[in-house]
């Protein structure tokens, strides 16, 4: 059974320590994503691992052996690496550049055989670029030719494929149709290491992933474990939202925008209604527009309470999944009774979060604005046998605010006052 084992390595160049104390290994039929920002040393450690570079410290052992051990044609047949580079200075056509993928299996001045020439078709056809068998290298498009030399690792038959980027120059249609060829190849068997920009990618592919910061494993693990919004933040220095997929299931990073305001504070408060990501963009828009914004009761992993969290934006939070308590309902009407307005976004109602509306109803009866977003009266968003829209109907009969959109209330709250 192959494995590759990486273990106490440091890399240097020159005098500078790129890749410090790395230790991983992987067991067979392993696809692990290298992620990290630029100049974290994912090329560096793929280099590493292909022997391009030695350590300086520690080994890089193939089945328990030094690689440096290992003859250059034998270390050949078990790893084969694409670099993020694929310029080629001389204008081969493409099949003769994927016949070269043979050269570890031919004898001295041997030539290829029938069986070769298959093999690199079948490449060819692998990696969807049969049809540019007889077309020069340096004729083809970037992503063209990224795919030629996909076909050239794959038709050297190797154990090991080490990848730097393979997606970098592809179209979406490739992307997806080299990550579920590089994840078919390892279901195989084969080992695939590839660096990786796309988190998304990374995540609905890779089994592991290792996060690289400043040449250091910050972290190693499945992708859920790895896809931490704090531990995203702290290596790409960058505020994102990690979800679950509701489609394919597959944990997601959606990177979200700097958070400074385009204009100063406004000192009025704004308090939200919403839930499943409904008010992310009505709470992007208020902090933008310099309201300061509250939001509750929602659940904990809540696109919106994550996007509040990344805002600043104070919450009234229960238990995942967990209908409202007392608790939070009585902190969220205290938190309600101190804004100016309470907008209610087009959130789904059931019977966990419908209390939300008594809240409002009694706030609104206290003299409070209450705003109501059109879309919110959609009868598809009612999961309460119509308990909610008659609530809603019953704000609307006592003075609440139907609008069409945010700008509406943004422009009433700010208009100035007349005596
Ligand atoms: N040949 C070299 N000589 C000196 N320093 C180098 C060399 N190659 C890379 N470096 C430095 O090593 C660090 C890691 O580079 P590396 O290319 O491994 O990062 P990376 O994570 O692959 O980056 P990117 O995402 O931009 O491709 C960087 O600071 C880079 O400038």
């Amino acid at each position: 059974m192959t494995s590759l084992e990486v273990r106490g390595v440091d890399v240097f160049y020159g005098d500078r320590r790129i890749i410090k104390d790395f230790t991983f290994r992987s067991k067979k039929g392993e696809f692990i994503g290298i992620i990290g920002p630029n100049g974290s040393g994912k090329t560096t450690l793929l280099k590493t691992m292909g022997r391009l570079l030695k350590p300086h410290v520690g080994v890089v052992l193939i089945d328990q052996t030094d690689i440096f051990s290992i003859g250059h044609k034998e270390f050949a047949k078990q790893v084969a690496a694409v670099a993020q580079d694929t310029t080629i200075d001389f204008d081969f056509k493409a099949i003769d550049i994927v016949l070269m993928g043979r050269n570890p299996h031919l004898g001295r001045l041997q030539m290829e055989t029938v069986e070769d020439e298959k093999i690199a078709r079948d490449a060819m056809e692998m990696t969807g670029s049969l049809d540019l068998m007889d077309r020069s290298i340096n004729s083809l498009s970037g992503g063209e030719r990224q795919r030629v030399i996909i076909a050239r690792a794959l038709a050297q038959q190797p154990r090991i494929l080490l990848l730097d980027e393979p997606t970098s120059h592809l179209d979406i249609n490739y992307q997806i149709e080299t990550m579920e060829l590089l994840k078919h190849l390892s279901n195989e068997g084969l080992i695939v290491i590839a660096a990786i920009h796309d988190l998304n990618l990374a995540a609905q592919y890779c089994d592991r992933l290792i996060m690289l910061r400043s040449g250091e494993a910050i972290a190693i693990g499945e992708p859920e474990e790895v896809l931490k919004a704090e531990r995203i933040k702290e290596a790409f220095r960058c505020d994102v939202v990690v979800k679950r997929h509701p489609l394919t299931n597959v944990y997601y990073v959606a990177p979200l925008p700097k958070q400074n305001r385009s204009r100063p504070e406004t000192g009025v408060r704004v308090h939200l209604i919403c839930g499943g990501g409904s008010g992310a963009s009505i709470m992007h828009e208020l902090h933008d527009e310099g309201f300061r914004v509250s939001a509750g009761v929602l659940n904990m992993l809540d696109t919106d309470y994550e996007v509040a969290k990344v805002l600043g934006i104070e919450t009234v939070v229960d238990a995942p999944f967990s209908p409202i308590s007392e608790e939070s309902y009585q902190a969220n009407l205290r938190m309600m009774e101190q804004t100016n307005a309470v907008v209610i976004a087009p959130v789904a109602f059931g019977h966990g979060n419908v209390k939300n509306l008594d809240a409002c109803q009694t706030v609104l009866e206290a003299g409070k604005c209450v705003y109501i977003l059109q879309r919110s009266l959609d009868p598809d968003n009612d999961f309460t046998d119509g308990i909610a829209g008659d609530k809603l109907s019953t704000l609307i009969e006592r003075g609440a605010v139907v609008i069409e959109n945010i700008r509406e209330m943004v422009d009433a709250l700010l208009a100035p006052k007349t005596q």
